[in-house]
């Protein structure tokens, strides 16, 4: 028995559509709040199943985790114990590898096994171990599982090969506790990196510099509860935009920061995309004319970003002429082409770029929601395209998106679920 998304396409979109908490924050606000001595409060929390592994690794540590509201969670970690994390739920998602900065920084020692997460071709953790060796822990590896452990943590200069997103955010919390000042060089810049740090200085800690490539982190003894609000989700705006330009008459996207959707809405408006931005929403009024066919390289923050490229690979097959999507982050980040072209999409992919050739009428077939974003850029195609489409491996989906096929109704979409055989 499997659960299915299907899609009948053709029917266009109109409405407006909330977004929800940040997932890629929230990952890391969930095990950032074990770090406290005192009930931390995080309110925008999106329901997404990857939000349901950590609290299932929270109950395993001792963490009480209780529903306020809808999407707000309290995180009390006063009974916690400092257990080893080798269960199932480690290997459900990429980020339960933030326990390993959260726990070693507050305990001086974790056990876990290695994360899980999407597949985007080799994903290394080098650099967060690297860092923790940097503040005087020692690494070894087990049986499946690492053990890191540091008598003292000692603040260091740690500069970073790459600027990595989850190895700024796991040093910066082993480093809270640590004695003295540490310093991140070539530090991501990610806002979510800027939402961690802003709620661990809610809790008491001392981090300067984040958002920028150099942040200080002076140590301090003891981090108490807050309340924290999380940044809306960048990614699922994008996606919304995205889809609304492939399948809207108008659609108004809501609860955004725009200014961390520059580096898409500004290629949408030179690809043909007639878009009006205001404080916290984007309105879709539609195409201008024929879409034209661009060149885009991912990078790290403010540039494009990597979780985009897959949806846009899809809008891109309606735009005349050839586009080249090149990944810089994650060179193999290309699954998604594979199951466009079985719905008729013309693109070669020669690693680390794809080029599209649109436009193309794209025909609803069973395609694989490979990864995470994969899956967005089938929704997106789903809605497009002739016929139906049946969308398999949607557990993919529901580590990222709250009620994709609730919000897409709403806006007039066919969209529903099927348990098939
Ligand atoms: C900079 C960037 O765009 N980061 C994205 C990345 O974050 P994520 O946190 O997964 O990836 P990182 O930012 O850590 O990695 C950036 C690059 O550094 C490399 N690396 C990372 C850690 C390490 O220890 N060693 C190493 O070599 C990675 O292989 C990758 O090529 O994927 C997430 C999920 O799709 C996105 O939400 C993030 O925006
Ligand atoms: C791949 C993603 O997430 P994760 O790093 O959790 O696997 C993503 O957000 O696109």
């Amino acid at each position: 028995m499997e659960e299915v998304i299907k899609i009948e396409g053709g029917h266009r979109l109109n409405g407006t559509v909330r977004i929800s908490g940040s997932k890629n924050a929230t990952v890391a606000l969930i095990p950032a709040a074990v770090l406290a001595y005192g009930p931390v409060t995080i309110c925008g929390v999106p329901n997404i199943s990857d939000v349901r592994s950590l609290s299932v690794l929270l109950n395993e540590l001792g963490v009480q985790v209780t529903k306020k509201q809808e999407d707000i969670i309290i995180i009390d970690p006063t009974g916690m114990e400092n257990r080893p994390l080798v269960g199932e739920s480690v290997s459900k998602l990429r980020a339960s590898y933030y326990f390993m900065g959260a726990l070693l920084g507050k305990y001086g020692r974790v056990e876990m096994k290695m994360p899980g997460g999407c597949y985007l071709g080799p994903r290394p953790i080098d650099l967060h171990l690297k860092g923790f060796e940097a503040l005087g822990a020692s690494v070894q590896y087990e049986r499946g599982s690492y053990i890191i452990e540091a008598k003292e943590l000692v603040g260091n200069k740690i500069f970073l090969d790459i600027s990595s997103v989850g190895a700024t955010i796991n040093i910066m919390m082993a480093a809270v506790y640590a004695k003295g000042r540490t310093t991140i060089e070539n530090a991501a810049k990610e806002p979510e990196i800027i939402d961690i740090a802003t709620m661990l200085n809610k809790m008491g800690a001392h981090i300067r510099g984040m958002g920028t490539s150099v942040i200080t982190i002076d140590g301090v003894d003891r981090l108490m509860g807050c309340f924290h609000e999380i940044i809306p989700d960048r990614i699922e705006a994008a996606t919304y935009v995205v889809l609304a330009a492939a399948a809207a008459d108008e659609m108004v996207i809501e609860n955004i920061i725009p200014q961390h959707l520059d580096a898409l809405l500004m290629k949408l408006d030179e690809i043909g995309i007639d878009l009006e931005v205001e404080v916290d929403k984007v309105k879709v009024h539609g195409m201008k004319g024929e879409l034209k066919g661009t060149a885009i390289k991912t990078k790290p923050y403010p540039g494009f970003a990597t979780d985009i490229q897959q949806p846009l690979t899809t809008l891109l097959t309606q735009a005349n002429g050839q586009s080249i999507i090149t990944e810089t982050i994650y060179p193999e980040r290309f699954k998604h082409c594979g199951e466009l072209k079985k719905m008729g999409a013309h693109i070669d992919v020669m690693v680390p770029s794809c080029f599209i050739n649109g436009p193309v009428r794209l025909s609803g077939t069973e395609v694989v929601a490979t990864d995470l974003r994969c899956g967005a850029a089938l929704v997106v195609a789903g809605l497009i395209a002739d016929g139906i489409t049946e969308i398999h491996d949607i557990y993919h989906i529901d580590r990222g998106y709250e009620n994709l096929d609730g919000k897409l109704s709403e806006l007039g979409a066919h969209i529903w679920r099927e348990t098939i055989e």
